[in-house]
C-alpha cells in the first residue's frame, strides 16, 4: 500500500510542529523518519496513523493510502499496525492471547475461524521465534522479547501499513541490532509498507529503504541511505548523519590558511569552512607541498573494524576525529602524543545561498 501526504501541516497552539509537507512512500517500502528531538517525526507519524488531525488548510491537506483518501478516516478503519517504544502489551494476557487479540475482536463477518486464528498466531510466533513462550505473560519476558511480541501482534491483522514509534528505543545496543534484523526480515517476507520514527542515525541508515531527514518541522531531504550520506543536500543533513571535522580559515590566492596550517584549494579569496568525515582524513608522518596540517594524537580507540583517532592542534577550535585502517595504524606505530600530518582525501563545503548547495571535492 503506498502512502501519499499532500500539503500536511500541524500547529499545536502557536507552535508549528510541521510545516506543509508532501511525501510519497511507495508500496512495500520501509521508510525511516529521522531527526533531532522536536523535529516533528512523531507528529508526522501520528497524522499518518489518524491519531492526530492535520491543520485545515487551503488547499486542503490530504492523506492517501493507495487510491483511498483516508484524511478523514478514523484510525481503527485505516488498517494500520502499531508498535510503540513502551511495549504496551496487555499484561493480563498470555503471549498467545496478545498476538491473537486483534483477530478475536474483529467483527464476526471478518473474523477468521478459531483454527485459522491459531494457525496465524503460531506462524507469527514462529517468525519471531517465540512459539515456545506462547503461554508466558509479558512480565516474564525480556524487553526484546516483548518487542517481538508487539511486532507479531501488530502484524496479526495483516495491516496494509505498519507504523513504529522509536520501537527499539528502550533496548540495549545488541538487542536493538537483533530486532532491526527481525523487522527487516519480516518486512521482506510479508511485504507491507512501514514507517518508523527514530533519532538514531545508524538505525535509520541501516534499516530504511529511504530516510526522511527532518528538522524544525521541515523535511530536509528524502533519499536512500547511500545518497543521503554521499550527497547530503545541505549542511544540516551532512552534520546530522555522522561525525564531522571542521577546517576554518581564509583563502588567499588558492591557499587556505589557519594559524600555521595551510591547504591548497581551488576556491575564491575570503573566509571558508571545509567539512570532512573521519574517513576522509589520512594521516602521514610528513606534510606535502600542498598540504601542511600538523596534528597531535590525543586519544586512540582501537575497537572495531577501524581505529578511531582523536587529533588536536593549535589551529583547530575543536579536536578532529580520524578513522584509520588497522594496517595503517600499525605501520605508523601510532601512540598518544605523536606528531603527525593530516591530509584530506576529500572535503565538503556548503553554501546555503547558492545552488548546488553542497560541494564535495576530492583532493588529488
Ligand atoms: N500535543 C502537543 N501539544 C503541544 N505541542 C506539541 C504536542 N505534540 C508535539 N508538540 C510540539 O511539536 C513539535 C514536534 O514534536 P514531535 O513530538 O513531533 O517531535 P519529535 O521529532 O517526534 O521529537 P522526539 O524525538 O523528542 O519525540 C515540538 O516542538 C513539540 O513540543
Amino acid at each position: 500500500m503506498s502512502i501519499r501526504l499532500e500539503n500536511i501541516s500541524k500547529h499545536f497552539g502557536s507552535t508549528q510542529a510541521l510545516e506543509p509537507v508532501n511525501l510519497d512512500i511507495h508500496e512495500g517500502e520501509l521508510v525511516g523518519l529521522l531527526g533531532p528531538s522536536g523535529s516533528g517525526k512523531t507528529t508526522l507519524l501520528r497524522i499518518i496513523a489518524g491519531l492526530e488531525n492535520a491543520d485545515r488548510t487551503t488547499p486542503p491537506g490530504r492523506i492517501l493510502f493507495g487510491e483511498r483518501d483516508v484524511t478523514r478516516v478514523h484510525v481503527r478503519d485505516r488498517r494500520i499496525g502499531f508498535v510503540f517504544q513502551h511495549y504496551a502489551l496487555f499484561r493480563h494476557m498470555s503471549v498467545y492471547d496478545n498476538v491473537a487479540f486483534g483477530l478475536t475482536v474483529m467483527p464476526r463477518k471478518e473474523r477468521p475461524s478459531s483454527g485459522e486464528i491459531r494457525a496465524r498466531v503460531f506462524r507469527l510466533l514462529e517468525m519471531v521465534q517465540l512459539e515456545h513462550l506462547a503461554k508466558r505473560y509479558p512480565a516474564q519476558l525480556s524487553g526484546g522479547q516483548q518487542q517481538r511480541v508487539s511486532l507479531a501482534r501488530a502484524l496479526a491483522v495483516k495491516p496494509d501499513v505498519l507504523l513504529l514509534d522509536e520501537p527499539f528505543g528502550a533496548l540495549d545496543a545488541k538487542v536493538r541490532q537483533d530486532l532491526r534484523r527481525w523487522l527487516r526480515r519480516l518486512h521482506s517476507e510479508l511485504n507491507f509498507t512501514s514507517v518508523f520514527v527514530t533519532h538514531d542515525q545508524e538505525e535509520a541508515l541501516e534499516l530504511s529503504d529511504r530516510v526522511v531527514v527532518m528538522s524544525n518541522g521541515r523535511i530536509e531531504q528524502i533519499d536512500t541511505p547511500d545518497t543521503l550520506y554521499r550527497a547530503p543536500r545541505n549542511r544540516f543533513v551532512f552534520e546530522f548523519l555522522g561525525d564531522v571535522n571542521h577546517l576554518e580559515g581564509s583563502v588567499h590566492n588558492g591557499v587556505l590558511t589557519c594559524g600555521n596550517a595551510y591547504l591548497n584549494v581551488d576556491l575564491p579569496n575570503g573566509a571558508e569552512e571545509l567539512l570532512l568525515r573521519p574517513h576522509e582524513v589520512r594521516l602521514a608522518e610528513q606534510p606535502s607541498d600542498t598540504c601542511h596540517l600538523p596534528v597531535v594524537v590525543t586519544a586512540i580507540s582501537p575497537v572495531g573494524a577501524e581505529v578511531r583517532v582523536e587529533l588536536e592542534a593549535d589551529w583547530l577550535a575543536k579536536p578532529w576525529l580520524a578513522t584509520v585502517r588497522h594496517a595503517d595504524f600499525e605501520r605508523l606505530e601510532m601512540k598518544r602524543g605523536q606528531h603527525l600530518y593530516a591530509h584530506p582525501r576529500q572535503w565538503h563545503r556548503f553554501n546555503e545561498h547558492a545552488l548546488p548547495a553542497a560541494q564535495a571535492t576530492r583532493v588529488a
